[in-house]
């Protein structure tokens, strides 16, 4: 049984949104799917207009995995990612910039000394790296719920926003989220394995392997959230599904990026059961795993670019279509007031 009441979307600003995009000066549906967001965003906030998204807040997730050897990338680029975020020179750093988002980095298990960046980065860590979900656990006992409560207070710290988005870094992930969507969803691990940062052949094959492997290891283990995080999945995920849980309790609206944050919202919606009401999925990512995911929530995506970088990426580029939304339910004139 779920201990969190997460609270509904104003159903009221709900139809008071949709009554008002049906008075605008267009062709009643004409502007599909922003209609369909600007009456959710009114909705998250409880009135109409929703307001400005002004205050948009990237944390990427940062961890290492035992599986990283499924990877086209060396492990090490992990804890070199985390300089590089820093640094502001990364991907999302530079796209979150195009948009006014800001980029904070936690890292929750990345796998090196980080005794020379700021505590604010590391104070949440719950280990250097997860254990090999093929022949071990991720997880030790009490650490699955450790970093779901780390995620819930960098939510909280981070509440005076007006959209969180999830990223992540962390070399070998993408087997990690392939193995849990398979074991929440009960697919077959050839369903969900996807290339990651970019594998084929041979190195697919063992990939899907190593999910198939890990997926017998655990076994009727899935059923828990939590026991599914401990076998299977990382201390990044259960953090991440904290944020998003936290979010959701405290009404904020989350933009989900790829099959990482797909992934743990998979888990987070078993944590706390209608926290999926305050997710918008922003991409399509390339990743199978996280097609199965969003659909088992209910989410479509807002874009479809091809992307695979994670980060939060994605999920940034959707920020100027939410405005957009925004924009025309405060902004367009009403058919009634036509001359
Ligand atoms: O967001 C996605 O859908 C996505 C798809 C493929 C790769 N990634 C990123 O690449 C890393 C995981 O890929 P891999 O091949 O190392 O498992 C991790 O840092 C993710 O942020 C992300
Ligand atoms: C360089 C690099 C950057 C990334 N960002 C997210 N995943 C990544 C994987 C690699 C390899």
């Amino acid at each position: 049984m779920s201990s969190f009441a997460v609270p509904v979307p104003d159903p009221a600003a709900h139809a008071a949104a949709v009554e008002r995009l049906d008075g605008l000066v267009k062709p009643l549906g004409s502007l599909g799917r922003l209609e369909e967001l600007a009456a959710w965003l009114s909705a998250a906030h409880g009135v109409v207009p929703p307001r400005p998204l002004d205050d948009v807040r990237v944390v990427v997730f940062a961890g290492d995995h035992g599986v990283s050897a499924q990877s086209a990338y060396p492990r090490e680029v992990t804890a070199a990612m985390v300089r590089v975020f820093l640094a502001g020179r990364s991907g999302v750093t530079v796209l979150a910039a195009q948009v006014g988002a800001s980029v904070r980095v936690a890292d929750l298990a990345v796998d090196w000394d980080a005794s020379d960046v700021p505590d604010e980065v590391t104070s949440h860590k719950i280990r250097r790296g997860s254990g090999a979900i093929d022949v071990e656990d991720a997880l030790a006992a009490g650490e699955a719920q450790a970093a779901f409560e780390a995620g819930r207070t960098i939510a909280a710290e981070e509440s005076g926003a007006d959209v969180l988005i999830p990223g992540d870094m962390g070399i070998g992930n993408t087997t990690v989220c392939a193995a849990m969507v398979a074991a929440s969803l009960g697919l077959p691990a050839a369903e969900v394995v996807g290339a990651g940062t970019g594998v084929s052949g041979g190195a697919l094959a063992r990939k899907t392997a190593v999910v198939a492997t890990a997926l017998g290891r655990a076994a009727g283990r899935s059923t828990d959230p939590f026991e599914r995080l401990t076998a299977l999945g990382s201390a990044c995920l259960a953090a991440t599904a904290g944020f998003l849980v936290e979010a959701a309790m405290r009404q904020i609206p989350v933009v989900l990026d790829g099959i990482f944050s797909a992934t743990a919202a998979l888990v987070a919606r078993d944590i706390a059961p209608g926290a999926e009401r305050w997710w918008l999925a922003g991409h399509r990512s390339t990743e199978p795993a996280q097609a199965f995911a969003l659909k088992a929530l209910g989410l479509t995506p807002i874009l479809d670019l091809g992307l695979r970088l994670g980060e939060g990426s994605g999920a940034v580029q959707a920020i100027p279509t939410l405005r957009a939304a925004r924009a025309i339910i405060a902004e367009m004139g009403l058919l009634a007031d036509l001359a």
